[in-house]
C-alpha cells in the first residue's frame, strides 16, 4: 500500500490579478481552489498516474471538510485525523510573477498525535509512505525523524519532501528518498546553489555524509539532479510552456514513486518524476498521466562526473 502524510494541508486559493496593485481594492480576474499540502497534492497525482493510495494527516474546521470531500471527489482515499481548529488557507497569487501566501497552522494536540502514531503501526513491511510538508508549529521538528525511525526497520519505504529543520532532522533517520529544491539543498550547506554543476557537488555530499538511497534535487527549469549509488545524473525538463509551478515539486515525488513500484529502476523513475514535475508545470491543475507518458518517451538522463 502506497500512503501519504500530510501534517500541515491548506486550501489552495489560487487567484489571478494581472494587474495588482498595493494599497488599492484589487478584483481577481478568476480564482481556483484546490485541497493542497505536499502530500496532498502527491496522492492527487498518483492518482492520475493510476497509483491506488491513502492519504493521512490532520484535518479540521469547514476548510477540512473542503479537502475530505474534494479528495473523495477524485476518489482517493483518506483517513485523516480530525482536530479542533481550522486547516489553513494558502494564498497563491498570479500576477506578473507568482506570490504565496501560506497561513497558520492550527494547534495539533498531544491526543492528536497519538491518534495519528496508531495509525502508523498498521503501515506493514512492503508499503510506501511519503512525508511531506511543512509541519505545524506545534508539532516538533524531529517528528518525521521520529516517524521514519519507527518504519524504516519494519521495512517500510519513507519518502520525505520537507524543509529547513525538519529535513535536516530527518535526514539523520536515513529515508528512503528525498527531494530538496536547489534552495533547500543550499539552505542545507549555507551555499548559493545556481547551476546544476552546484547541485550536483552538494547533493552529493548529503548522500554521502547521510547515506541516502535516493537524492533528487529539482531546480524547476533546469530539470533534476538525481544521485544513486554514488553517480550523478542531470535530467533535462521536456520542452513547454510553464503555467503553474504550484505542485510541479510534489508531482515530481509522485512520479518517482510511481515509476518505481512499476519496475524497480531508479534511473527510469528519476527520469520518469521530471516528466511528471514538468507536465505538471505546463499545466493549469496537476498532469495527466498521457501527457508524462509523452515526455517520458523524449527523455533521457546524462551521467556526470563528479
Ligand atoms: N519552468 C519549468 N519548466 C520546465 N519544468 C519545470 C518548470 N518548473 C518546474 N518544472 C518541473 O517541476 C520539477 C519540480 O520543480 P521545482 O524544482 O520548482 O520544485 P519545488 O520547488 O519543490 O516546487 P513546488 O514547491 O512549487 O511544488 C522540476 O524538476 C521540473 O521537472
Ligand atoms: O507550507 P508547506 O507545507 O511547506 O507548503 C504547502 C504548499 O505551499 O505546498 C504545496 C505545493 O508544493 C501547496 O499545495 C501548499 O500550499
Amino acid at each position: 500500500m502506497i500512503y501519504t502524510l500530510t501534517l500541515n494541508p491548506a486550501v489552495d486559493y489560487i487567484v489571478w490579478i494581472s494587474d495588482f496593485e498595493l494599497d488599492r481594492l484589487n478584483r481577481s480576474e478568476s480564482d481556483l481552489k484546490y485541497p493542497g499540502g505536499k502530500g496532498i497534492n502527491v496522492s492527487r497525482v498518483l492518482n492520475r498516474l493510476g497509483r491506488d493510495n491513502t492519504a493521512l494527516g490532520f484535518v479540521g474546521g469547514f476548510t477540512g471538510r473542503f479537502i475530505e470531500d474534494s479528495l473523495a471527489a477524485e476518489n482517493i482515499r483518506t483517513d485523516f485525523v480530525s482536530i479542533e481548529g481550522d486547516t489553513r488557507l494558502n494564498i497563491k497569487l498570479k500576477t506578473s510573477t507568482e506570490t504565496e501566501i501560506n497561513g497558520q497552522s492550527p494547534q495539533i494536540s498531544s491526543i492528536n498525535m497519538e491518534a495519528l502514531k496508531q495509525q502508523l503501526t498498521l503501515l506493514k513491511e512492503g508499503d510506501t509512505i511519503v512525508l511531506a510538508g511543512s509541519l505545524p508549529e506545534t508539532v516538533s521538528p524531529g517528528t518525521y525523524q521520529d516517524i521514519v525511525h519507527t518504519l524504516s526497520p519494519k521495512g517500510i519505504r519513507c519518502y520525505v519532501d520537507t524543509n529547513g529543520d525538519a529535513l535536516y532532522e530527518a535526514l539523520r533517520a536515513r529515508p528512503f528518498f528525498i527531494k530538496p529544491n536547489h534552495y533547500e539543498l543550499a539552505e542545507l550547506y549555507n551555499v548559493p546553489i545556481v547551476s546544476p554543476e552546484q547541485a550536483a557537488f552538494y547533493g552529493k555530499k548529503l548522500q554521502t555524509e547521510f547515506g541516502i538511497p535516493h537524492v533528487l534535487v529539482s531546480m524547476a527549469s533546469q530539470g533534476a539532479l538525481y544521485i544513486h549509488e554514488e553517480k550523478v545524473y542531470h535530467i533535462e525538463p521536456p520542452e513547454g510552456k510553464l503555467v503553474n509551478s504550484v505542485g510541479a515539486g510534489d508531482s515530481t515525488v509522485a512520479g518517482f514513486l510511481a515509476k518505481y513500484e512499476e519496475n524497480n529502476d531508479p534511473l527510469g523513475a528519476a527520469v520518469y518524476a521530471v516528466a511528471t514535475g514538468s507536465a505538471s508545470a505546463f499545466s493549469e491543475g496537476f498532469c495527466t498521466k498521457t501527457d508524462v507518458d509523452r515526455y517520458y518517451s523524449t527523455m533521457h538522463s546524462e551521467r556526470l562526473d563528479f
